[in-house]
């Protein structure tokens, strides 16, 4: 299998090192994230959330090997520390310090990065405003070794909800991208890297021009996996710039509510794979 090409722009994903994020720093929140999944299930089921994907995830018996929890808001300070306070009731300045500080540097990336794409398209203007519409999830995704019998399948084939998904890793990986020729290519992080994928929510709002990333993780190999990613949503409603409608890409989508989305992709119907299309698409 190739591994150098699976993030690519056709692929709706692409891979950013990033140096604000040192090693230190990185370590020290793959760490915090292996100690709280460490709390025992009666801690980590109070992280409820009015999406469920939001809140504590695990025990599915269709994704046997993930787990995961989320935090809201992750780029609040209040957001983090009342989070830290439910986990944690005897407090630990810690976890919310390194949490809070990783937020906002993965915040400040995936803002350079939708700004030089709002500014690509010629639509540099909009970006302030949709900017400060924008949802922040932090969460991480724990994966077992499968057993001996076990099927290694991570996270079944999907493409995110967001408007940007940014992924980083501990060393072992797992992600696969698919391609438009329909081949499953895995994705390396090299160190200080992060995997910056578009989601449905950005597909809707380019009009079809960016695709969101087809992709699923697949255990190999005897380790545990940690992911942690920053999953942005828009409030309120995404209309697609004007200037993103032409003769030759007319209009593809009525104007979306991200979460009225999410929502939906939580149903029976919406479980199916052209979710985006029945929910949004002209
Ligand atoms: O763990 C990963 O690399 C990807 C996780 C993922 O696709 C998701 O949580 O939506
Ligand atoms: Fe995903």
């Amino acid at each position: 299998m190739q591994r150098s090409a699976a993030c690519t722009r056709k692929n709706g994903c692409f891979l950013v090192t990033y140096a604000k994020v040192s090693t230190e720093l990185s370590d020290a929140v793959f760490q915090a994230v292996g100690e709280l999944s460490e709390l025992p299930i009666e801690t980590k089921v109070q992280n409820v959330a009015d999406i469920a994907y939001f809140g504590y995830l695990g025990q599915d018996p269709c994704k046997p090997l993930m787990e995961s929890m989320g935090i809201q808001n992750a780029t609040s300070k209040e957001a983090v520390q009342s989070f830290t306070n439910l986990t944690w009731p005897s407090g630990n300045d810690h976890f919310s310090d390194t949490l809070q500080l990783y937020a906002k540097l993965v915040r400040e990336l995936k803002e350079t990065v939708s700004k030089m794409a709002f500014e690509s398209y010629g639509v540099g203007k909009y970006y302030d405003s949709h900017n400060k519409s924008t949802d922040y999830l932090l969460r991480y995704i724990k994966y077992r070794v499968p057993n001996v019998e076990e099927n290694n399948l991570g996270v079944p084939t999907h493409t995110d909800k967001t408007l940007i998904t940014i992924l980083h890793q501990n060393q072992v990986s797992g992600l696969e991208v698919k391609t438009k020729e329909d081949e499953w290519i895995e994705v390396e992080f090299p160190p200080s890297s992060f995997v910056v994928m578009a989601g449905d929510a950005f597909q809707v709002w380019s009009n079809d021009r960016v695709r969101a990333a087809l992709h699923r993780v697949i255990m190999k190999g005897n380790k545990e996996r940690f992911t942690i990613g920053l999953f942005s949503h828009q409030k309120g409603i995404i209309e697609v710039p004007e200037e993103l409608v032409t003769n030759e890409n007319p209009l593809k989508f009525k104007p979306f509510d991200n979460f009225g989305y999410l929502r939906f992709t939580l149903t029976e119907e919406g479980q199916a794979m052209n979710a985006l299309k029945a929910y949004s698409g002209i």
